[in-house]
């Protein structure tokens, strides 16, 4: 199979995947407990928005009409500005003896000519329409003298002018963030029904790798299997939760015995390593053997090249059908095993748990970068570096030196600059299009 472009893959992943179903996938949690997850169903708001008419101004609160028959007595528009001062002095209100703090229910009706003292939040009184703020406004005993001229509703929060109740608030397939969690608090939703976490298996492959927990000293020939910590913290950002299996040898029957085991408890699996050419390479081999569908082997992407992407039966489903799921052999090189989860499987992940679709495509903007890009123009190539925003304007900084297997060299970046294929060089300043990670 040869080298697919890296929007075919991203084609074919994307059809691979079959989102969680909102009824059988789904849980109820708390709501204080609900961040970042994907929303399941539709919440309708059982109240309206605001619930009631209330002021959004510390002023006073009164009855447009009434002074709107003093505008009318009033000289005509040329010669207002001239006396100002006196028609300033016959827009006035008397002020009621009352007054509506946030959190009080006044039943008094407002009388013909009057004003009410109202605080930010307070609930407008039956008759009212309108409120001046305190700053537009001369007191004098119990008088009040409006200095400039109202507009009839102003500085009123109507109800329902947000949302009426019974309207969606927030719709299936949302990612609840700060602001959602706020609003569905605010219509005194306590629980929500969020799409499960899926579960993910991580097997990392090969001879040389050594635990993290382990305290053993490193033996000439090994390395820590650093890449299930990134690979699981990549999960756990994308939403889902990490099952790892180990680090598993370079040996066929047990990686077989860890794939299977894999394949049967998870809703997605991702290998690490052992997808190249070199002997010790068993991934697609196995995957074969185990009837998989192998849709991808190596993409035409630089880092990231080997990624072989397979599908297969695990267990029957609960009504009866075969699911298929959907397997990732991601490179060993770390910064390769990054780019395949930032370009693929993040996309794949937010499918799966329910996300809408646009969680499911990168992000993309154009930056001018800072340096001179270069690339060998063979396979689409991501460049990773800083994108800030000097004087409002994005720019891209490379770090200086790219190789895949140096993940120190990508630490502190937050984005990756993607020269197309046969475009070899961009010169200092100029804009490139840049992938946010
Ligand atoms: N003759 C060729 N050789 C290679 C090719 C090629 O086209 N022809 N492609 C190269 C590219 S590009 C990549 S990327 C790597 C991918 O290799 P594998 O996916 O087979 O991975 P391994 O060989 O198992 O390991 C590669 C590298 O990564 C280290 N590694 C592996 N697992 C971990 C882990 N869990 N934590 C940290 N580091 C890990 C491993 O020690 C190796 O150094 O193949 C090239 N070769
Ligand atoms: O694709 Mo490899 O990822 O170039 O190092
Ligand atoms: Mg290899």
């Amino acid at each position: 199979m040869n080298m697919l472009p890296v929007a075919k893959v991203e084609e074919i992943v994307l059809s691979l995947v079959k989102p969680f179903d909102p009824q059988i996938d789904s849980e109820i949690i708390p709501l204080s407990q609900a961040l970042n997850r994907i929303l399941a169903e539709d919440v309708r708001s059982a109240l309206d928005f605001p619930h009631w008419d209330n002021s959004a101004m510390d002023g006073y609160a009164f009855r447009y009409a009434d002074l709107e028959e003093q505008f009318q007595e009033q000289f005509q528009e040329q010669f207002q500005e001239e006396f100002q001062e006196q028609f300033q002095e016959r827009w006035q209100l008397r002020i009621t003896a009352d007054e509506i703090p946030a959190g009080m229910a006044i039943a008094k009706p407002l009388a013909k000519g009057e004003c009410i003292r109202i605080f930010t939040g307070g609930m407008l009184p039956i008759g009212a329409d309108t409120v001046v703020m305190q700053e537009d406004t001369e007191r004098i005993g119990n008088i009040l003298y409006l200095q400039v001229k109202p507009i009839q509703g102003e500085y009123v929060r109507r109800k329902g002018e947000f949302i009426t109740a019974g309207t969606t608030l927030v719709s299936a397939g949302s990612k609840l963030t700060p602001t959602e969690i706020g609003a569905l608090a605010s219509a005194r939703c306590q629980q929500v029904k969020v799409y499960r976490q899926p579960r993910i298996a991580v097997i990392s492959t090969g001879n040389e790798l050594v635990s993290l927990d382990s305290s053993a000293p490193l033996h000439l020939g090994q390395i820590i299997d650093s890449n299930l910590h990134a690979i699981s913290a990549l999960i756990a950002q994308a939403g889902a939760i990490a099952v790892p299996f180990g680090a598993v040898p370079d040996d066929r029957e047990e990686l077989e015995t860890a794939i299977k085991k894999a394949i049967a408890t998870s809703d997605m699996v991702i290998s690490i390593g052992g997808v190249s050419v070199g002997d010790y390479d068993y991934i697609d081999g196995l995957l074969e053997k185990l009837g998989a569908h192998i849709h991808v082997r190596s993409v035409s992407i630089k880092p990231g090249k080997p990624l072989t992407i397979a599908s297969l039966t695990n267990s029957l489903s609960v009504n009866g059908s075969e699911e298929r799921i959907v397997y990732f052999g991601i490179p060993g090189n770390p910064v390769s095993a990054m780019m395949s989860f930032w370009r693929f499987i993040r996309g794949a992940i937010a499918k799966l748990n329910g996300a809408g679709e646009t969680h499911w495509q990168p992000q993309f903007i154009r930056a001018s970068t800072t340096e001179a890009l270069n690339s060998q123009g063979r396979r689409e190539t991501y460049l990773w570096g800083k994108l800030t925003y000097p004087k409002g304007i994005p720019t891209f900084q490379p770090v200086s030196n790219y190789s895949s297997g140096n993940l120190i060299s990508a630490i502190g970046v937050n984005s990756l600059a993607v020269m197309r294929v046969n475009q070899t060089y961009v010169p200092v300043g100029d804009e490139v299009i840049v992938m946010l990670i």
